[in-house]
């Protein structure tokens, strides 16, 4: 790019950032230096290929979305957290949001997270053991007691039985008295990844999309800040894959996301900005950063040149970051303060919007309140205390961080392809056509492809592990003193029992001819195509377990079973 066009959107951005609130802060170096808050080429230099990096908050947003960077707003503080019970995992987001969280983030336990009642017998042992057993809206009413729903923006992380638990949140806000309609927040309920990495789906993956673009609509047309879908890569990385994986895998997931809403007949202008994404924050801190700058650009230039998005904020690519809980080690586990450490500063050298922090213990158990606490002030040290807040994208311009923007990228481009001359299907249901990604994703979902490409790569590293190529401390090298004498937190049984006593008594108590209306009604709305959202919110409200909604759509749809692959 020849000098004077690098000038002209070096004008373009201070027009910006003079016009954009910035945060009332010291922006100067630790010795006292004014730092500028963005650098770029040096005036009269040219340079190859700027237009892939740009300035930050324009177009294609390598550099961030925003012109300010974090002067304007620093990221979200954004730690995920449940255990036992609504009333337990309450006083912890209290905990959580007066030690100075920006957001909530709900952790489920396994039961709810498969669609499943505490007093299921396949429930057993499991309630309230890695999230917060959620049985129906009188739970999620306790979870937000005292937690004005209006005011808080609020994640819940899961995906197969999605739908039934966002209803129960609405019904939880009703309760307080807050308009659905105000409502900000994020819903996991990425169904593609379950397939390719989690495994945590309920039917098999067309009942799973019919029930997404139920909810894309009715996102769209009456909660307009609510996010419905936080695209995830980070169980994807967890399984194995490598950072370019990673990232083509959940940007393709993405874009089945928009084939989907587009078969909708929705505006793509009006409903990408509810698409939002979740990365891993790995230990390879260069190769991180580039990912997610990387990221940014791929889908800016995807949704503008293959969508049709107009406007930025279709265009944005918005994500939320949790540093790389596969790289915690059981031995020596205080070193797993500095790899946190570290993981979060390369999320937030790529503009991350929103971060979780590990616990140092988390390897071993659920956090224990000190060890969330350790969690949430390494975000605290970064942002008060580093400066990194202070300059937008500080890394752009790196020969080694933008080559290696560059690689990633190509790499994820080489995957695109590979994904959509995998597409054979045709219309499923002639009533929603599927886009070429999407066809793409449901084959290699069938047919193991992804899940067979995930292990490959989780086998290369573990050989250079084992091999003593890649090396970890404590567990391949420098073995030393440091002693894992941690206090872990213990969820009692008895939160089972109780949790399964007050589901007795709550069930006892309901009018069950309104439960067997509304799950009918329901039923009726599976069957003839109609939007599910109200008749689902009705049965929510007569109190209908989540088990009990599943169980229904379980019946008419099916279970799925994975290919088996070696
Ligand atoms: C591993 C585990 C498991 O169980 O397996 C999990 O999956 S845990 C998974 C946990 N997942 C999560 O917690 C997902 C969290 N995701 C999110 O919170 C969201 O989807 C998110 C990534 C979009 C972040 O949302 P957020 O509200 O925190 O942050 P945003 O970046 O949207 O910022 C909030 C508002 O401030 C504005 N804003 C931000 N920065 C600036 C700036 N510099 N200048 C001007 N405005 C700004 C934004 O545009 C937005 O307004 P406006 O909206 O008006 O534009």
């Amino acid at each position: 790019m020849d000098a004077s066009a690098i000038e002209a959107g070096r004008s373009r951005w201070q027009a910006r950032y003079d016009g954009a609130r910035k945060r009332e802060a010291d922006f100067t170096t630790l010795s006292g230096d004014e730092v500028a808050p963005v650098y770029g080429p040096r005036p009269g230099d040219t340079y190859e290929g700027f237009e892939r990096i740009g300035w930050p908050g324009e177009y294609p947003f390598t550099r961030g979305l925003h012109a300010t960077g974090y002067r304007g707003r620093t990221w979200t503080i954004r730690q995920f957290a449940g255990f036992g019970n609504a009333e337990q995992t309450n006083e912890r987001y209290k905990m959580i949001l007066a030690a100075g969280g920006g957001g909530l983030s709900v952790a489920f336990d396994m039961p709810t997270l498969m669609g499943r009642d505490s007093d299921d017998p396949r429930s057993l042992g499991e309630v309230g053991h890695c999230g917060v057993a959620i049985d129906s809206a009188a739970d999620m009413e306790i979870l937000f007691k005292d937690i004005p729903l209006g005011d808080v923006t609020t994640s819940m992380t899961i995906s197969g039985p999605a739908v039934p638990v966002f209803c129960m949140y609405l019904v939880a806000a009703e309760r307080q008295g807050v308009d659905p309609a105000v409502l900000n927040g994020t819903l996991q309920t990425d169904i593609f990844k379950e397939y390719i990495a989690q495994k945590e789906w309920l039917f098999p993956p067309e009942p799973h999309l019919r029930l997404i673009g139920d909810l894309m609509e009715h996102c769209t047309r009456g909660i307009p800040a609510y996010k419905p879908l936080s695209v995830s890569g980070y169980h994807i990385r967890e399984a194995g894959a490598t950072a370019a994986q990673e990232l083509a895998y959940t940007l393709a997931d993405g874009f089945g996301y928009v084939e989907l809403g587009l078969s909708r007949g929705l505006d793509v202008d009006t409903f990408a900005p509810g698409l939002s994404f979740f990365f891993d924050a790995h230990l390879d801190f260069f190769e991180e950063i580039a990912k997610f700058r990387a990221a940014r650009r791929i889908w800016a230039r995807w949704m503008k040149e293959v969508y049709g998005a107009k406007t930025d904020k279709a265009q944005w690519l918005r994500f939320h970051t949790q540093t790389a809980g596969v790289s915690l080690t059981a031995q020596q586990p205080y070193n797993n303060v500095v790899r946190t450490a570290v993981e979060a500063l390369s999320a937030v050298l790529g503009g991350t919007n929103s971060l979780h922090t590990n616990a140092l213990d988390e390897t071993l158990a659920l956090p224990s309140e000190q060890a969330a606490e350790i969690a949430l002030r390494t975000q605290q040290v970064l942002m008060e205390e580093t400066g990194v807040a202070n300059v937008a994208d500080p890394l752009g311009g790196s020969w080694y961080v933008e080559q290696l923007t560059d690689r990633i990228e190509a790499d994820a481009e080489k995957i695109f392809e590979q994904i959509r001359e995998r597409g054979t299907r045709a219309v499923p249901d002639g009533r929603h056509p599927i886009g070429p990604i999407t066809s793409g994703i449901l084959r290699g979902i069938e047919d193991g492809w992804f899940t067979g490409e995930i292990a490959e790569s989780a086998f290369r590293y573990q050989q250079s592990l084992e091999k003593g190529d890649k090396r970890v401390v404590g567990v391949n090298c420098h073995h030393g003193s440091v002693t894992g004498d941690l206090e872990i937190l213990r969820v009692s049984h008895e939160v089972e029992r109780e949790q399964v006593r007050v589901l007795g008594g709550r069930k006892a108590a309901r009018d069950d001819a309104r439960v067997s209306g509304a799950l009918a009604a329901m039923l009726a709305a599976a069957r003839d195509g109609s939007n599910m959202i109200e008749p689902m919110l009705e049965a929510v409200r007569a109190e209908a377990t989540l088990g009990e909604i599943c169980d229904v759509l379980r019946d008419e749809w099916g279970t799925y079973t994975e290919p088996v692959g070696f």
